[in-house]
């Protein structure tokens, strides 16, 4: 297995409040990857931090190699950009935007140009069972409904890595499977690397291996690089 993303002792700090402290993680390619804890724990800081997001105090951040902690920030907004994807747990649509136009983002940010963007952003709607529905605004939309959108525009540029921040949080337990099931099943389809922080132990469950974090570090002593 290849590792496509890893942090090496991990510091990070929100003023005098330790939020990582000595976190260590690996992550294969394709994986799947369910971080689980107490509130607080750090869950959210250590994603930010594979992200590119935040820069730790201290420690290592390497995707594919190359060490993100080093970067500009201009160099970790590209790779972000281009290389990563991004689903929230209240899905963030931009509410003058419809549907499509929501998908098609990440695209025209990249470059695409508007006619393919928009052929590429459609082709989505089918698939996560939303057919119909790609001129409604985000306000126009159920909440599964718009997850699911937000589920469409983290992948649509196929990303190698895809960070989920709760993304079923916000909705009741089915609609949170269903979106959980339509993630993993794209991922799958696309080789994207997933990495999911969830506190319902129900979606951890569609994730191939999951994690704890307890006061700012990873409980994974199976998997800590050496
Ligand atoms: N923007 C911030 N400013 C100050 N402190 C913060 C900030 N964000 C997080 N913290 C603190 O850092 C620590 C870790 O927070 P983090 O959000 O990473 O935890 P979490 O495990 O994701 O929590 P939850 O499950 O409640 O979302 C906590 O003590 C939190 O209060």
């Amino acid at each position: 297995m290849t590792v496509v993303i890893e942090a090496r002792n991990v510091m990070f700090s929100f003023g005098n409040t330790p939020a990582l402290r000595g976190a260590s993680i690996a992550v294969d390619a394709g994986e799947i990857l369910a971080i689980m804890g107490p509130s607080g724990s750090g869950k959210s800081t250590l994603l930010h931090c594979l992200a590119g997001i935040l820069v730790p105090d201290s420690g290592e951040i390497r995707f594919d190699g190359a060490r993100l902690d080093s970067m500009t920030e201009t160099e970790r907004s590209s790779l972000r950009r281009d290389r990563f994807g991004f689903v929230f747990q209240f899905g963030q649509l931009v509410p003058e935007l419809t549907a499509v136009e929501n998908v098609a983002l990440p695209l025209l940010l990249s470059g695409v140009r508007r006619p393919e963007a928009l052929r590429k952003a459609y082709g989505w709607f089918e698939r996560l069972g939303l057919d119909g529905r790609e001129q409604r605004r985000s306000g126009e939309l159920s909440g599964g409904q718009a997850q699911r959108v937000a589920l469409a525009r983290g992948l649509v540029a196929e990303p190698e890595v895809l960070f989920a921040d709760e993304p079923t949080g916000a909705l009741d337990s089915l609609t949170g499977e269903q979106v959980m099931e339509l993630l993993v099943a794209a991922a799958r389809e696309q080789g994207t690397t997933v990495i999911l922080v969830t506190h319902e132990p129900r979606v951890a469950a569609y994730a191939d291996r999951e994690v704890i974090v307890r006061d700012g570090r990873v409980n994974a002593p199976d998997r800590i690089p050496s």
